[in-house]
């Protein structure tokens, strides 16, 4: 028997994005990659991502997360389920940490994010640096230049896709830029045959984005490890940053995904900042039967 077993979660989502919270505070426990799968299956507890909510690992942090897709693998980022995070910290009865003011700091694998209330139902979070060398991606091969790498999809003379940006926001992105719209590409066809291509080493979250003006996108993401899905906002951080890079937009822009919108900065200063919303669906416990097949961690 799972010890996650009757445990209570939150069901949120972020632009769309489905997201469940699991406070583990307080335990030794670690929700094996079995177990984050047999949550996700289960219809009442279905996400895109778990964000499990674990003590703060440093001094200085308000709590350490790991982040899991449906698959079951890691992530060392989520710009959408560290907002729903937040608000659980803020607002949720049973997680709400003292109030301590507006911020809190939290810690993944790869590295701290800041997040602020910028409103009831909406947080920035300052997602840090983006990391732009081919290794720190990364990618299997060095490129020089990040800002077009070499892959294309489809014909040699008339690719589908081809010259994707590549940026990490502690999380492997390629962005293709497309003239027409998003839409009109079958991403769900393309996506799986790019995350997994062996130019990725730890494979990558695939976004089709078409500038449609000097601050605004529109952005449609096949995410690792989760497949389609309606938001991303890494994927959201990591596309200012490419179009910033080839002079597409200044530094700030809004993001327009299926599920809504992201107001994304790349400050002066390197870091950069994810603005959107949240939402409450509602909680539930783990029902038991669910991790009959998962080894527990
Ligand atoms: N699928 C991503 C993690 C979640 C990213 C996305 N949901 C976000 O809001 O940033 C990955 O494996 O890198």
């Amino acid at each position: 028997m799972s010890p996650l077993a009757d445990r209570r979660f939150l069901k949120m989502h972020g632009a769309g994005n489905a997201i469940v919270v699991l406070d583990l505070r307080g335990t030794a426990l670690r929700v094996t990659a079995a177990e984050a799968r047999a949550i996700g299956a289960d219809p009442r507890s279905r996400f895109d991502q778990l964000m499990v909510v674990h003590d703060p690992v440093s001094p200085g942090t308000d709590a350490f997360m790991r982040i899991y897709n449906t698959d079951g693998s890691e992530s060392g980022a989520c710009g959408n389920g560290t907002r729903c995070v937040a608000y659980a910290l803020h607002d949720d009865p049973a997680m709400a940490r003292p109030a301590e003011g507006g911020r809190l700091t939290l810690e993944t694998k790869a590295g701290r994010v800041a997040v602020n209330r910028v409103g009831e139902l909406s947080f920035t979070v300052d997602m840090g640096q983006p990391r732009l060398k081919w290794d720190e991606i990364p990618l299997a091969e060095p490129f020089p230049d990040t800002r077009r790498i070499e892959l294309q999809l489809g014909p040699i003379d008339d690719p589908v896709l081809h010259s994707p940006a590549a940026v990490s926001m502690g999380n492997p992105h390629a962005i293709f830029f497309v003239e027409r719209d998003p839409d009109t590409f079958d991403l769900g066809r393309i996506g799986p045959l790019l995350e997994a291509h062996p130019i990725f080493p730890e494979r990558a979250n695939i976004s089709i984005a078409q500038v449609t003006g000097r601050d605004t996108i529109k952005l449609r993401v096949w995410e690792r490890g989760a497949g389609l899905t309606l938001a991303c906002g890494t994927a959201a951080c990591a596309t200012v940053v490419a179009a910033a890079r080839l002079r597409m937009i200044g530094r700030a822009a809004r993001v327009a995904l299926p599920g809504g919108e992201l107001s994304i900065e790349w400050r002066a200063d390197d870091h950069v900042l994810m603005t959107g919303p949240v939402f409450l669906e509602g909680e539930g416990t783990f029902a038991p039967e669910i991790f009959a097949g998962a080894s527990a961690g």
